[in-house]
């Protein structure tokens, strides 16, 4: 049986397949604003997005994401807390069955309803594949979303969703900039971690967005009528995909703002 988020297979048993679920640097964490230590010396995040990179959108049964085109540098993260650049390979969400959970990262214990991530892969490596299993190899950006007027540059995405529905379902999806999804201030925290999904590899520089972008309740009703279920199976609505935080184990969290 594969990985996922139901009570038999969920992420108190993903240790069971992925034993790093119990190592130094997992994620998601709880970020505490009081204790995270400014860095002067941290840039600002420089995210160039080509919207003509845009590829597709894909229902892969654990939740939905718009793949792009990586073969070149017209997508790409520097600066911020990394080194050298990084290219945008896909961006996702994580949410709950309700709007009072559904992010990976917390604030302060606070849940909010749904998180972007825009996943990027350091060039430095000859891959999106080699670059995963290295610790520097991939830089999330995370983006809360809470609910407040609804988001029109969300509902681009979530208007593909009808052909998509199921697990497995992808279709073409293009011209669209994700830069359009960040919130007007760039503010950060800073800290290493990993995927927040098997195989949980502990590859990942997250920068957390400070400031979350507006979902409106009836667009988090959308996220909620994707289902985890193929065609032709029972059909179980995609909902609480997230990753609760996991242990800190001694590791610095950075802001790039005071
Ligand atoms: C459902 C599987 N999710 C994975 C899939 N990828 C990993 C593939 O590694 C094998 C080489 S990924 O690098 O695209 C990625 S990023 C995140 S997260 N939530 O931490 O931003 C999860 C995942
Ligand atoms: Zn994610």
């Amino acid at each position: 049986m594969s990985w996922g988020y139901a009570a038999n297979n969920g992420p108190d048993k993903w240790a069971d397949n992925f034993p790093i679920a119990n190592g130094p640097r997992q994620s998601p964490i709880d970020i505490v604003p009081g204790e995270a230590s400014y860095d002067a010396g941290l840039k600002a995040l420089n995210l160039k997005y080509d919207p003509s990179t845009c590829l597709d959108i894909l229902n892969n049964g654990h939740s939905f994401q718009v793949t792009f085109v990586d073969d070149n540098d017209s997508s790409t993260l520097t600066d911020g807390p990394i080194s050298g650049i990084y290219r945008l390979k896909q961006f996702h969400f994580h949410w709950g069955a309700s709007d009072d959970k559904g992010s990976e990262h917390t604030v302060a214990g606070t849940k909010y309803p749904a998180e972007l991530h825009l996943v990027h892969w350091n060039t430095k490596y000859a891959s999106f594949g080699e670059a995963a299993s290295q610790p520097d190899g991939l830089a999330v950006v995370g983006v809360f979303l809470q609910i407040g007027a609804e988001n029109a540059n969300l509902q681009k995405v979530l208007d593909a969703f009808d052909v998509i529905k199921a697990k497995g379902k992808q279709t073409s999806f293009a011209d669209f900039d994700p830069a359009t999804l960040l919130p007007g201030c760039l503010d950060y925290w800073t800290y290493d971690g990993s995927l927040t999904t098997p195989p949980l590899l502990e590859s990942v520089t997250w920068i957390v967005c400070k400031e979350p972008v507006s979902v409106s309740s009836e667009q988090m009703a959308k996220f909620r009528s994707l289902l985890f279920s193929a065609e032709g199976e029972a059909e179980c609505c995609m909902v609480d995909n997230y990753r609760p935080p996991q242990p800190l184990k001694g590791r610095a969290v950075r802001a790039s703002f005071q």
